[in-house]
Formats: structure tokens, sequence, C-alpha cells
């Protein structure tokens, strides 16, 4: 359960009352993606090997430019899929239903074509930058 800053447990429902508490709940949400979607630590952890191998090969900053863009795109697809995900559960939850099979399908293509993107980019700026180093 969130806690407040005095310790205490939390159950706001309404706005948040400065920028350290939408900074608070928006950590809360990443660390929430991080240890409960596996695909979103799978996408995390290809996008760090890409940076890695980015870094070996001394990209260019405009090849950075392509390469974090992708990164983040795949990530944000991840965020919006899990949001999907959780709004259709509360909807509906353990019922089937069309609809929420519609959203939640759609919701995974959007990250498979920004992992396709991505596949893209990874290999118009890895090959070349490999090929400088022969
Ligand atoms: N309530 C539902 N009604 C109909 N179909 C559903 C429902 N819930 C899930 N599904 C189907 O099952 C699939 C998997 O849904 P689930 O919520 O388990 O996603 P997930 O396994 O967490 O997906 P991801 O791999 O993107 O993390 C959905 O893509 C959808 O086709």
């Amino acid at each position: 359960m969130p806690m407040a800053s005095n310790g205490k447990p939390t159950r706001q429902t309404g706005k948040n009352h400065n920028f350290w508490q939408s900074l608070g709940h928006a950590l809360e949400g990443l660390h929430v993606l991080y240890h409960l979607e596996r695909n979103f630590r799978k996408h995390l952890l290809v996008g760090g090997l890409a940076v890695l191998v980015g870094i070996i090969l001394r990209l260019t900053v405009n090849e950075w430019l392509w390469l974090t863009l992708a990164i983040f795109l795949v990530l944000t697809a991840e965020t919006l899929n899990t949001i999907v995900e959780a709004v259709v559960d509360l909807i509906v939850g353990k019922t089937y239903a069309d609809l929420a099979k519609r959203a939640k399908d759609v919701a995974a293509g959007g990250v498979l074509l920004a992992a396709l993107f991505a596949l893209v980019v990874g290999c118009l700026v890895m090959l070349p930058a490999l090929a400088r180093w022969f």
C-alpha cells in the first residue's frame, strides 16, 4: 500500500498538491511497471544492452538520437499497454468480453509495432557502426 511521507498508509483519490507529490506517484508507477510487468523488464534489458553496444561502437550523436527514440518508444508503448490491461481488468475483471479482448490485443499490437521500429533502427544504426570498426 502506498505510504505518505509521515509513514502512514495513504488512499489518496484527489489531485496531487505539488510537484514532488506528482513526481512521487510517477516514480511509484515506474516501480510498479518494473516489478509487475515481465515484458517491461525484458525491453529494459534489451534497451540497456543496445546502449552498452552503442558505447562500445562509439555511435554518433545522430545515431544515439535514433537509438534512444526507439528504446523510449518501446518502453512508452509497454506503459500504455499496461494501462489498458489495468483499466480493462478494472472494468470487466475475469469476465470474458469481446471489447476487452480487442482493447488488450490492440494495445499489445502497439507494443509490437514499436518493437519492430526498434528492430529496424537497431539494424540501421548498429550495422554501419559495426562496419566502421573494420
Ligand atoms: N477479460 C477478457 N476478455 C477477453 N479476452 C481477454 C480478457 N483478458 C485477457 N484476454 C485475452 O488474453 C490476452 C492476454 O491478456 P492478459 O491481460 O493476460 O495480458 P498479458 O499476458 O499481461 O499481456 P502482455 O503479454 O502484453 O503482458 C489478451 O491479449 C486478450 O486476447
